[in-house]
């Protein structure tokens, strides 16, 4: 009764943009820390970050693997450095913790709101049965979710601690996905993905999941269809009134 095919037995959800409204607040972060970088590098005439390269390169993939992606389509390589590296240093770990300083501080000042739709959504699949586990690339992951008091929902959660110490491959690569629906012991056919980013869906698509729902936050529908989403939606809620 919730708007996806009869066989699917669980749900596996991203986080930023899907259930919360974060993914903004990632992309406004990231915008300010390779706008920084580029500035230092190449002078007051650089070009700018994007909201295409971040849809492109940076979005729903894990930090280091955006950093070095979009760095790469500016023909820039850095060396990977290490986690400690301090936040001005110009390394792949250094950019990372750069950006992941300015999220915190911009995820303190506003807060974390999950879309209501999204609740809706949440509530009718825990009612009917559903098996729920959110795959996120953010290493924030279990900051966000209860922030946003959305734990209770979750039997199991793979965020970007998990897949950095599993050696998990990042989306587009399906793993992080496999990976929640093995711990919620389902089969990748009989479960849904639930993504915002165009590498999400093309790991949804890789995985062989079920079910694709691409949710449109950044007016990119068609970019989410060609990447592998079975159907878009502009929010949560539709799918539940689809069946009405
Ligand atoms: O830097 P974090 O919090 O580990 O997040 C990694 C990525 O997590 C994803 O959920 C976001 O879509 C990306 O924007 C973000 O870069």
């Amino acid at each position: 009764m919730i708007g996806l095919p009869e066989d699917i037995s669980a749900c596996l959800f991203d986080l930023d943009g899907v259930l919360t409204g974060t993914a903004a607040l990632h992309r406004e972060a990231w915008k300010q820390t390779f706008d920084e970088f580029l500035r230092e590098r190449d002078g007051a005439d650089f070009r700018p970050f994007t909201d295409q390269d971040y849809a492109r390169y940076v979005d729903g993939r894990p930090r280091a693997d955006g950093v070095r992606q979009f760095l790469s389509s500016r023909g820039i390589t850095l060396p990977e450095g290490d986690s400690t590296d301090p936040v001005d240093k110009a390394t792949v770990n250094g950019v990372g913790n750069r950006k992941n300083e300015l999220v915190l501080r911009i995820i303190a000042d506003r807060g974390v709101s999950p879309y209501p739709g999204s609740v809706r959504f949440l509530e009718a699949a825990e009612e009917a049965g559903l098996a729920i586990a959110v795959v996120t690339s953010s290493a924030n992951g279990a900051t966000v979710l209860e922030a946003a008091h959305l734990n209770h929902f979750v039997r199991a959660r793979i965020d970007g601690i998990v897949i950095k110490k599993d050696n998990l491959r990042g989306k587009p690569a399906p793993d992080s996905f496999l990976a929640g629906a093995k711990a919620l012991g389902v089969s990748p056919a009989n479960a849904a993905v639930f993504e915002d980013a165009l590498a999400g869906v093309a790991a949804g698509k890789a995985g062989g999941f079920g079910y694709v729902v691409g949710v449109n936050r950044a007016n990119q529908a068609t970019e989410l269809r060609a990447n592998g989403a079975d159907v878009v939606v502009d929010d949560l809620a539709e799918l539940l009134e689809e069946r009405r």
